[in-house]
């Protein structure tokens, strides 16, 4: 793999098997994989470049495990994030409660990332309306309360997912830190080049 400058660290947080994996294969590789069910153990990574306006930024993607066991070190991952899109899975109620500890906890760590609410497996929905556990005005309630987005997502589908992904670009090419980020890589660039001239 070569090393390539990351301009934005992203994490993927939730529940296991809401789906955040898929996720990730969806919006990287455009694919979805419906073979058996495969946990992540301890996290993924995967640098995706993105257009945002007239520049391309690369993204840094982490894909966490879910099960409970590896929560602290999905804390590891999300330090250093400018973004953190929590997954919950419509069809599980459960899911949604765990999106709540995500959430409060992102809150409460000094450095501040945006949050984005993901509900996935739309798809399931559709198929069938009454297996929707929860309600999107609930999602939606708590989504505003938080100061988070909400996407309902498929990752069988494609629904929504490049929207998703291409928000948490623009947020962050919007945001004092990308500014930050562009001032300090141009005076690093200046005063190597002042240093050559000598
Ligand atoms: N129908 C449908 N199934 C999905 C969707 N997304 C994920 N799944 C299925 O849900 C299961 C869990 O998906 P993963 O992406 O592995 O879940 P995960 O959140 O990465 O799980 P952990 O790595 O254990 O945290 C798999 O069987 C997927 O095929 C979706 O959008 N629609
Ligand atoms: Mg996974």
């Amino acid at each position: 793999m070569s090393s390539q400058r990351v301009d934005a660290k992203v994490v993927l947080l939730g529940k296991e098997y809401v789906g955040k994996t898929s996720l990730v294969e969806r919006y990287v590789h455009k694919r979805f994989q419906s073979g058996p069910y495969q946990n992540t153990i301890g996290a993924a990574f995967v640098a995706k470049p993105i257009q945002v306006g007239d520049k391309v930024l690369t993204l840094g993607i982490w894909d966490t495990a879910g099960a409970e066991r590896y929560e602290a070190m999905s804390r590891i991952y999300y330090r250093g994030a400018c973004a953190a899109i929590v997954c919950y899975d419509l069809t599980d109620s459960s899911s949604f409660v765990r999106l709540k500890f995500w959430v409060k906890e992102l809150q409460n760590c000094e450095q501040q990332c945006k949050i984005y609410m993901c509900g996935t497996k739309s798809d399931l929905i559709e198929a069938d309306r009454s297996i929707r556990q929860v309600d999107y005005h609930d999602a939606q309630d708590y989504a505003e309360e938080m100061k988070a987005e909400l996407f309902e997502t498929s990752s069988k589908t494609g629904r929504n997912i490049d929207e998703l992904f291409q928000k948490v670009a623009e947020d962050f090419y919007n945001s004092t830190a990308f500014q930050v980020m562009t001032e300090e890589r141009e005076t690093d660039l200046r005063q190597r080049k002042g240093c050559c001239h000598h």
